[in-house]
């Protein structure tokens, strides 16, 4: 199985790097020239991921009409970009992996909604997990889910991207495997801001724990299953991505929480922090689906500039409740 990769971020890169695990030959489709031009002489990501050497089986094409070659993708745009991205790839029936954390601003769809869409003939399989791309390229040890609702491609796909570093985890639950991927980002935003305003470790705590709760209320409402939402794509990723400042997400929110404005810190930046896109289209999905997710919403209220102390302040003051999801 020729593997084709979407997008020459650093997630993409790093799984290109996997996928060429045994000197496999792999086709990463990178949208800037330079990165391009890097990974086909130095071997290295310049841009993305500057200090990694990468296979010299990995050769990258910024036409994706080279991506007829292969015979799956991952598709490792940011959210907001998939659609556009799938819609000029010659897919065809070619399986899908999704490997992007978010959800489409406008449409409120899920990254697999999205694709179903583009391209309705093509089997779906999403990637998710606790994975720095820094830490996966460099050979560290990383499990992941791979959801996909065809028993045989999904034999199929984890055997193929299965690395003696890299343990794929399959479920069939696709939905459930996309909300903890998206879900997290935006939580990971709150971890951060208690971070840069200095609240405390049992804050972060009491985070991680009431927004898995709202992950899993949200995920549940959406058909996703349980078992998925505490599994490495959703629980996993949300301890990882809410404890490091490796993370783009959480590093948002200490600048939040510092008290800096979500415009400066998003201004000119050439990496991807996912939840803030995802913030507001997370809250209208929510509030579609009659799920609480105060925690979540506090997160776009600071996105769009309200006072770390007010915010706080009014998230504690809510009526006491029952703990349960
Ligand atoms: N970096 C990581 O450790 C991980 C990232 N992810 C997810 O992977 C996805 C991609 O993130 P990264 O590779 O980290 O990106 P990145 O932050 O390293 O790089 C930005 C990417 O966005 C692309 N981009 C910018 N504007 C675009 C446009 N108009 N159309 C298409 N592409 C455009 C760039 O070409 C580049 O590939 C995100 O959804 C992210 O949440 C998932 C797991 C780990
Ligand atoms: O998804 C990730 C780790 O699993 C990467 O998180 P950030 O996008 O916040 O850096």
């Amino acid at each position: 199985m020729r593997i084709g990769v979407i997008g020459g971020g650093a997630w993409g890169t790093a799984l290109a790097q996997v996928a060429a695990h045994g000197d496999r030959d792999v086709l990463l489709w990178a949208r800037e020239a330079e990165v391009v031009a890097s990974v086909n002489a130095d071997h290295r990501n310049h841009l993305f991921l500057s200090d990694i050497d990468l296979s010299p089986t990995i050769r990258a094409t910024g036409d994706l009409a080279d991506l007829a070659a292969c015979d799956a993708l991952l598709v490792v745009a940011p959210a907001q970009h998939v659609g556009a991205v799938l819609a000029a790839t010659p897919v065809g029936t070619r399986p899908l992996v999704l490997c992007a954390k978010g959800i489409e601003a406008g449409s409120r769809r899920l990254v697999g909604e999205v694709a179903r869409a583009v391209h309705p003939q093509a089997p779906i399989a999403v990637l998710s997990g606790p994975t720095f791309a820094h830490e996966v390229a460099r050979g560290l040890p990383t499990a992941v889910t791979l959801a996909c609702e065809d028993d045989v491609l999904r034999t199929a796909l984890s055997e193929r991207l299965a690395a003696p570093h890299f343990r794929p985890y399959a479920s069939s639950d696709v939905t459930g495997a996309e909300i903890g991927g998206a879900v997290k980002n935006v939580l990971a935003i709150g971890c951060g801001v208690v971070e840069g305003a200095g609240l405390g470790q049992n804050a972060r705590a009491a985070l991680i724990a009431r927004g898995f709760a709202e992950m899993t209320r949200f995920g549940l409402a959406r058909g996703a299953r349980a078992e998925t939402l505490a599994g490495l794509s959703g629980l996993g990723d949300l301890v990882l991505t809410c404890s490091s400042t490796s993370s783009r997400n959480f590093s948002l929110g200490v600048g939040l929480g510092r008290g800096e404005a979500a415009t400066a810190l998003l201004a000119d930046r050439r990496t991807v922090a996912e939840g803030a896109f995802t913030a507001p289209v997370l809250r209208q999905a929510a509030a579609e689906a009659g799920v609480d997710m105060p925690v979540c919403d506090a997160v776009c209220h600071l996105l769009e500039g309200a006072a770390v102390s007010d915010v706080i302040g009014t998230l504690l003051a809510r009526p006491l409740r029952e703990e349960g999801v």
